[in-house]
């Protein structure tokens, strides 16, 4: 098969991990007998620098004219206080806006071989399958008004918290339909004891559930939601949220797998092609020295060859080399304990390309 993915390194790490998983798709191309065109593009931090602009509309177009779209991260303080105002995150936001990508699958799945580089106990993240399945343009990271303002005579900001209701039923039903071929269980995660919005939220999963009924439905408040993903996280099969509390959920739910390094993700809407990322930024306190995890980003550019390309023994094949390797002991020093030799983002590349000969 011919493909074209447009690639989006960003910054920071971004651009390093990227480059790990292009070299593992080229691998997947020459044992399948593939063709995958890259055709790169700007965002972020270094595309305000040579752009002025954190998302030109050339990238957007190369994206829209791709079949997937493989992205780093974006942001850094270099570009954290620019007196134009602009931030690399409107990029991500912009392109994942743009091409209508409003279900982010985190998956987060133990590997057995990573239970002691977590810092949590082995029998509680033994065994960890579940899914989060995130709102991802909607809510308070694109709700307006956003602004600075005076409230009640000083100085103030304001976010703003929206949702329309067929925003919630399309991430829902989306859900829903990822719980049917899994265990069949949906925890739906909100805070519909104070927000207006969980409380369409619950009563719109509610609504939808008469469709699912072979699905097991419970309601979560984040804030125990957060507590019960390190408790017991194999109660969770699927979880849907909004996308501030799937943002925060995720990243604590890294923890399960040893690292942030280790989370794909797949950005999906009904139309566009899809978009696929780690679910870490762009890390600039490791960024340039080569140490970098690189094994989030090649796991999601499995989920590309699964979801987009429907590639799925492709997809199996880069699993399973993740797997093997991790299985042999090999570490990057996110997840490698003192005293235990750990990979270079270039070596462990090399590890799963080698693993997937
Ligand atoms: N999707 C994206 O592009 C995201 C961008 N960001 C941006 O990234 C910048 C840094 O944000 P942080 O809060 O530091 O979050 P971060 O996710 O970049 O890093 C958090 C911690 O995890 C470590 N880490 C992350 N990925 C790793 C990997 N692959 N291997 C080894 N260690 C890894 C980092 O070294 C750091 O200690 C900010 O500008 C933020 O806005 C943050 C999250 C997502
Ligand atoms: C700009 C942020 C919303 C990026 C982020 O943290 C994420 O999508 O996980
Ligand atoms: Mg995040």
């Amino acid at each position: 098969m011919q493909k074209t993915i447009t690639v989006l390194p960003g910054d920071g790490i971004g651009q390093e991990v990227v480059e790990a998983a292009t070299k593992v798709l080229d691998k997947v191309a020459e044992r399948y007998g593939h063709q995958f065109e890259y055709r790169y593009g700007d965002i972020g931090g270094t595309s305000i620098d040579k752009n002025n602009d954190p998302l030109p509309q050339e990238t957007i177009d190369t994206c829209l004219q791709s079949d997937g779209v493989l992205l780093g991260a974006v942001g850094g303080p270099k570009w954290d206080n620019l007196k134009s105002g602009m931030r690399p995150e409107q990029g991500l936001l912009g392109i994942r806006k743009a091409l209508g990508l409003f279900a982010n699958l985190r998956p987060v799945t133990g590997h057995e071989s990573l239970t002691d580089s977590s810092t949590l106990k082995k029998e509680v993240i033994e065994g960890v399958d579940l899914v989060i399945v995130r709102e991802l343009t909607g809510g308070l990271y694109f709700g307006e008004p956003k602004e600075r303002r005076e409230i009640d005579g000083e100085s103030g900001a304001v976010d703003t918290l929206a949702y329309k209701k067929s925003e919630i039923e399309r991430i829902v039903r989306q859900a829903f339909e990822m719980a049917k071929v899994r265990r069949k269980k949906l925890t739906s995660v909100d805070k519909a004891n104070v927000l207006e919005t969980s409380r369409l939220w619950r009563e719109t999963v509610d609504e939808i559930k008469g469709d699912y009924p072979e699905i097991e439905v419970e309601h979560m408040l984040v804030d125990n939601a957060a507590m019960q993903l390190i408790r017991e996280p194999k109660q969770f099969d699927v979880v849907v949220t909004e996308n501030t509390f799937g943002d925060i959920l995720s990243d604590a739910a890294s923890m399960l797998t040893g690292s942030l390094g280790m989370l794909p993700s797949a950005s999906i809407g009904s139309k566009a092609p899809g978009l696929y990322e780690p679910v870490h930024g762009s890390a600039p306190d490791i960024a340039g020295k080569g140490i970098a995890n690189p094994l989030a980003t090649i796991s999601s550019a499995a989920m590309m060859l699964k979801y987009s390309f429907g590639m799925l023994e492709e997809a199996d094949a880069i699993d399973n080399a993740v797997a093997e390797v991790l299985r042999n002991g090999h570490r990057t020093g996110d997840l490698a304990k003192p005293g235990e030799k750990a990979l270079s983002t270039e070596e462990m590349t090399e590890k799963v390309i080698d693993a997937l000969k």
